[in-house]
């Protein structure tokens, strides 16, 4: 009985696993231990007969000076560990590097596939099947090339399988979210076997190897092996993700799915013809994704934190907010926002006044008739069923206020008319983030928890849209705009002209100060509440908020100001730790 293959797990794959743990932790969600323990299950059932065969057949043999000494079916402990803890590292590493994608937008090669992707598939395919072949001609020709026989006539064809399920999405998905899950682990392992080779800890029988060596004393064949079976890994998590994209994209096929989505379903996704898939949808939620990205870095950010069809719900409710705020800021008169506001509020009536229906329109048609092309999938996917009326129709009432501005109208006389306002454009949005939170997460919240919910949501939206306003105070003067209240201004002598006309300088950085101290009188107040959102979605939640209210951080230390675009914004590394922070101690 010795230690050395316990120590190489000791000293190599468990303080990697447990690093990666950490580091995966606050984005693990129930769904990705049903991911990574199936694989678990099954790369241990698929490994077991094979390397019992190598075992009885003397290929690899283990020194009993380098063991402990229990064995099942033939096989040391250590060796079976070695395949859960393998399976578990390259799971982590891919959980990790696809947590930033949103899966279901590369479900669009699905149907009119690219071409490169279509060959692509064909020429893995091939690829593999001619390995498998070869591993079986290497085989029954016995001799040096057994070991590599054994390896690509057992692997690949698993990898076939996989391969010819989600092969589209595989291609589709970046690189690195697939090459790099397969490579990182592989050359550590690599570096790892060439220490255990060299030292004894396991050999290979050398009648039945090659004689090649990659590098050191690492055979072709062992290279081989971690390569193609990290490849089965990365493979076997794809194909679980394919299934979970088309089980959160599609509502029409799968009208509610409970928190973690059972078998029978992943199973019904796989049966589901691609004909079924609803293909503007994804066109739609790329939309969304795009417009997320390219106008919000925290909210981008904070999202990708979310998972399942709570994600999905986050962006799509974003797009609408963000384009119906894009067409009244955009407007060039008065007349052109009444336009918008009417059109807006119509559209919410379809939804939610059906009885008050006075044309026989549906709402497609009145959005692909009265809207432009670009505001399209912004309005068709709001999640309306879901989400209350009232802070809808709300938030455009907003949106007319802003519209009220001109040079010799303001307003925001008093500060109650700013609180207004902020209730109206963000109050709404925290409480319709909440609504989509309860619904996807927690609908059976006690009714007290659902109300203080609702209201802190809202106190929250009022402070972050006190930090936007002192941000943009110079971009909003620019635009004719001024919401710091005339009572406010009356009180250091100034008139909404005249900060208008010069939105810098002490008595501007005084109003600033005031208004961001209001914002976080209003963040203490409602912060502790965020404690009662559900667990899985309350890390993301505090990352959006406190990445949000960093702006007013980073304002209120005013020489770290980085005016990008006339607007202060948080330098990454200081977003990243503030999301880490939340997401760690949330
Ligand atoms: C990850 C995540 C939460 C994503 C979605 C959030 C979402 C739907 C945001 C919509 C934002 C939007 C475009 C609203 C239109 C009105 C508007 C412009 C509001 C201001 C947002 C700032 O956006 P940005 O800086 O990009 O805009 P401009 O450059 O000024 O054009 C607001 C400041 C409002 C944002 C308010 C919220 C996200 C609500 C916050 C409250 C919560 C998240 C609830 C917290 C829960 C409890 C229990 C306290």
């Amino acid at each position: 009985m010795a230690y050395d293959y316990a120590f190489v797990h000791l000293k190599f794959t468990i303080p990697l696993a447990l690093l990666l743990t950490g580091i995966a932790y606050p984005i693990l969600h129930r769904i990705h231990f049903l991911q990574i323990g199936s694989l678990i299950i099954l790369s241990f059932v698929a490994t077991l007969p094979w390397d019992a065969y190598l075992i009885k057949s003397n290929i690899w043999t283990y020194p009993p000076d380098a063991i402990i000494g229990p064995r099942f079916w033939g096989i040391p402990i250590e060796e079976l560990f070695f395949f859960v803890i393998q399976t578990y590292m390259t799971s982590l590493f891919y959980i990790i590097l696809s947590k930033p994608l949103f899966h279901p937008i590369y479900l669009k090669t699905q149907r009119n596939t690219p071409t490169w992707i279509s060959r692509g598939k064909v020429l893995g395919q091939a690829t593999l099947v001619a390995l498998a072949l070869l591993g079986g001609h290497l085989i029954k020709s016995g001799g040096p090339g057994t070991y590599l026989g054994l390896i690509l006539a057992w692997a690949l064809p698993f990898a076939l399988l996989t391969f010819t399920v989600a092969g589209k999405f595989i291609l589709t998905l970046p690189w690195p979210s697939t090459v790099l899950p397969i490579l990182i682990p592989t050359v550590y392992l690599w570096l790892v076997d060439e220490l255990a080779l060299g030292r004894g800890t396991w050999s290979i029988q050398s009648g039945t190897k090659l004689g090649f060596c990659l590098f050191g004393v690492l055979d072709i064949e062992e290279a081989t092996f971690f390569l193609v079976t990290n490849i089965l890994i990365v493979f076997g998590l794809a194909v679980f993700d394919q299934y979970l994209a088309i089980i959160y994209a599609f509502p029409h096929i799968f009208p509610t799915v409970p928190h973690t989505p059972t078998p029978i379903m992943m199973v019904e996704s796989r049966l589901i013809g691609t004909s079924k898939f609803d293909m503007e949808r994804i066109q739609g939620l790329q939309e969304a994704v795009i417009r997320l990205k390219r106008k919000s870095r925290s909210f981008y950010l904070a999202n990708s934190l979310f998972t399942g069809r709570l994600r999905i719900d986050l962006i799509l409710l974003y797009s609408f907010c963000r384009l119906a705020d894009d067409l009244v800021d955009e407007s060039k008169s008065q007349q052109e926002v009444t336009k918008w506001t009417s059109k807006l509020y119509k559209f919410l009536d379809m939804h939610y006044k059906p009885s008050a229906k006075t044309t026989n329109t549906s709402p497609s048609s009145f959005i692909s008739t009265f809207f432009p092309p670009s505001a399209h999938s912004a309005l068709s996917y709001l999640p309306t069923p879901i989400l209350p009326p009232e802070p809808l129709y709300e938030l455009i009432r907003g949106f007319e206020m802003d519209s009220q501005f001109s040079s010799t109208n303001f307003p925001i006389s008093t500060e109650a008319d700013l609180n207004q306002y902020a209730q109206y454009v963000a109050g709404t949005v925290g409480e319709l983030c909440v609504a989509l939170i309860i619904h996807h997460c927690a609908p059976d919240l006690p009714a007290e928890t659902k109300s203080l919910l609702r209201s802190a949501s809202r106190t929250m939206g009022i402070a972050l849209q006190y930090v936007n306003i002192a941000r943009d105070i110079v971009t909003d003067a620019e635009m004719g705009r001024a919401y710091i209240p005339t009572t406010w201004l009356k009180e250091v002598g100034l008139t909404h002209e005249e900060l208008i006309a010069s939105p810098r300088g002490p008595i501007v950085e005084g109003l600033r100060k005031r208004l961001l101290d209001e914002a976080f009188k209003l963040y203490a107040e409602s912060r502790p509440s965020m404690d009662q959102i559900p667990k899985e979605a309350r890390g993301p939640m505090v990352g959006a908020v406190e990445t949000y209210m960093e702006i007013g951080r980073v304002l209120r230390e005013s020489d770290e100001f980085v005016l990008r675009k006339g607007k202060a914004t948080v330098p990454k590394l200081r977003r990243g730790k503030t999301i880490l922070k939340a997401l760690f101690t949330s």
